[in-house]
């Protein structure tokens, strides 16, 4: 998979000669509705003998309009993880557009003609609700007016799952609310974060369930306090486990959100370590006991759980 990485204005002798059938869109998360777009554009490009190209952006658009929140920070997938994304779903260009004030400022018709004609699109794709502008004119339903002719647009309807349509906005508010089953529903494959193994307070051993701190960077979304049964990538090896994101509230008030996890059956020293984590269901909200034997108690449990959990799992694979 090619990519282009485009600053405003496009040098058209960036871009490579061929026609394309472009899908158009942010993709954060890369979710079901995302793949929908995608792949009605890869059955397009087929049929044309063409080649699958993705016009997405470097950040998120919102911190071009007003100031930037924690939130415009974040991402269902950071950068590598949507090209990864991408390049699996069969996208052969990725047009990787740094959004900028006077990116944005382009009408639609100028958008068209300094990006998408010089791009060779032959067929433009999006989902229905896709705007390249304000949102009053830059719609689907207005592009063949810009486009005159010189290529097609396909319109994809809305994917609807789970009593909703399939949005980044419902995933990341279902991540937060720690909702990882219907967040891993939406997006149709397994929610995953990165991180490095990091020292906590060395209490986890102390009672029996040693805990990976994992420290994440801060650009990605994790899910809310809760319990949750995951899987750790260390190298090339995926470990089962059960991980933790909360206050550790049974031994004191305020403390930071960590992310902590105890892997099944395993013993090593994992510090120093770059992971990934791999969120699968959630177990339970984050409980204050009245001492450390009453998390352990529980942590018991949990393992048996998520015991169960991975046996059910490797029964289905
Ligand atoms: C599966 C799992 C569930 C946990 N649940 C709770 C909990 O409900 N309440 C709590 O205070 N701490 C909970 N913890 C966090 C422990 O308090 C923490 O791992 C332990 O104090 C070790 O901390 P350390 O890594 O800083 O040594 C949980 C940890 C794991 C791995
Ligand atoms: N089964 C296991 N799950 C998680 N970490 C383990 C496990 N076995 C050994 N470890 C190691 O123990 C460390 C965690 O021990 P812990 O006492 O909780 O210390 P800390 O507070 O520094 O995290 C991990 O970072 C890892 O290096």
């Amino acid at each position: 998979m090619e990519v282009i990485r485009i600053h405003h204005p496009l040098d058209p002798r960036k871009i490579p000669a061929d026609p394309v059938v472009l899908a158009m869109g942010f993709f954060d998360g890369v979710h079901l509705g995302h793949q929908a777009v995608i792949n009605r554009a890869k059955v397009l490009a087929q049929k044309r003998g063409v080649k699958l190209a993705v016009l997405t952006y470097d950040h998120h658009p919102a911190l071009v309009y007003r100031a930037l929140t924690n939130d415009d920070r974040k991402y269902l997938s950071p950068e590598p993880r949507k090209l990864r994304q991408l390049e699996r779903l069969g996208v052969d260009r990725v047009f990787w557009v740094n959004y900028t004030g006077e990116f944005a400022a382009q009408t639609p018709q100028e958008f068209v003609d300094h990006y998408l004609v010089p791009f060779h699109t032959v067929v433009a794709v999006a989902g229905f609700d896709h705007t390249y502008g304000p949102k009053d004119v830059a719609t689907m339903a207005r592009l063949p007016e810009y486009a005159q002719g010189r290529f097609d647009v396909e319109t994809v309807p809305a994917e609807t799952l789970a009593n909703g349509k399939v949005s980044s906005s419902r995933i990341r508010a279902a991540l937060t609310a720690g909702d990882i089953d219907l967040v891993n529903q939406l997006l149709g494959y397994t929610y995953r974060t990165t991180g490095l193994v990091v020292h906590g307070e060395a209490r986890g051993r102390t009672i029996g369930y040693p805990t990976a701190n994992v420290l994440v960077p801060e650009n990605q979304w994790i899910p809310g306090i809760g319990v949750y049964t995951a899987r750790l990538k260390v190298g090339a090896i995926w470990y089962p486990g059960m991980v933790s994101v909360g206050r550790n509230v049974t031994f004191g008030d305020n403390r930071p959100i960590t992310v902590e996890m105890n892997l099944l059956d395993f013993h090593g020293n994992l510090y120093g370590e770059s992971v990934a984590v791999e969120w699968h269901h959630r177990l339970r909200g984050e409980v204050k006991f009245a001492d450390a034997a009453g998390l352990v108690a529980q942590l018991n449990q949990d393992e048996a759980e998520t015991r169960a959990y991975f046996a059910q799992v490797a029964r289905h694979e």
